[in-house]
């Protein structure tokens, strides 16, 4: 069995009985965990940048088909959080994780894992839009032949349905076969997650995806996750924190490498229990 199979669940491995939303902050120390329909869990997660250690006994769960907003200030951890959870830190040897990160049940930080397959079941979107320097299909088809042999008609219904998906595909269906670079920013986001789609990955990484982008093509890009939730987990890094409030269901405050507080949106911004998130929600720092 692939380990991407969907079979397993936080509630198997864990062995714990489900309650909804629960924070375990108070039972025991940095220990903060989204139980109810867990996709991907962080347990005792430890991240290093060569000697310096950035992320801090990690503990934490996401829930499937919901987006959870990663918030706090510069330099609390939030990118290196999500960059543990497909692996892409492994590209430079100084970076360290250790822990355990379960997907569908599964430790992806084994050694044995496939980091290919990993990625692309675990897609990742960055801040500044990257698209290709190829046609608007090409940077849709090549992401899809990287990973699957599909023939030609094959290929083309798949680059249709994810530009489809990512809700680009009546302002590009007549210029296909255009360069990508000659897209707005709002579309070459679209494009960026359109291209991360395509190869039909479970979970959505995001990385400040609308920080680049103005009002209107966030305001896109927030009803085009509304609906991807349907069919992934999305984990958003975010610095607005109406973004968070509008786009979320589930909130993880940190700072300093670790988590303060975590739980679903509406109650962070309602009714935060640390005083450091009411603070943050306050605008008193960050
Ligand atoms: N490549 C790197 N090498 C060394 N230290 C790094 C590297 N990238 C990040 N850091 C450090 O790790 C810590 C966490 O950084 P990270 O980028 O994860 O924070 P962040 O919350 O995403 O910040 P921001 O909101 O500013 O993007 C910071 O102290 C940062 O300086």
């Amino acid at each position: 069995m692939s380990i991407f199979s969907r079979k397993s669940s936080y509630l198997e491995y864990s062995g714990q009985s489900s309650s909804a939303l629960s924070n375990n902050s108070s039972d025991c120390d940095n220990i903060v965990v989204l139980r109810d329909a867990a996709h991907i869990s962080l347990q005792d997660v430890n991240f290093y940048y060569g000697n310096k250690h950035r992320l801090k006994n990690i503990n934490i769960a996401f829930k499937k088909n919901k987006i959870t907003a990663l918030i706090g200030p510069s330099g609390s951890g939030k990118s290196t959080l999500l960059r543990t959870i497909n692996r892409i830190y492994n590209l430079y040897p100084e970076q360290k994780a250790y822990g355990t990160i379960l997907i569908n049940g599964k430790n992806i930080l084994d050694s044995k894992v496939d980091l290919i397959e990993l990625r692309s079941k675990v897609g990742m979107v960055f801040q500044k839009p990257t698209p290709f320097p190829m046609t608007i299909f090409e940077n849709i088809s090549f992401a899809v032949k990287m990973h699957e042999r599909l023939n030609k008609k094959e290929l083309a219904q798949r680059v249709e349905w994810a530009l489809r998906a990512a809700a680009l595909w009546d302002e590009v269906k007549d210029h296909l076969h255009t360069s990508g670079l000659g897209l707005s920013g709002g579309q070459q986001q679209r494009l960026c997650i359109a291209r991360t789609i395509a190869v039909k990955p479970d979970i959505l990484l995001l990385d400040e995806p609308c920080s680049a982008l103005d009002p209107i093509s966030t305001q896109k890009i927030e009803q085009l996750l509304a609906e991807l939730k349907k069919d992934f987990t999305i984990v958003m890094v975010t610095h607005n924190m109406q973004q968070a409030m509008r786009s979320s269901d589930d909130t993880v405050f940190m700072i300093g490498g670790e988590i303060v507080e975590a739980s679903d949106t509406k109650t962070f911004f309602s009714n935060p229990k640390d005083k450091k998130s009411l603070d943050y929600v306050h605008g008193k720092f960050g």
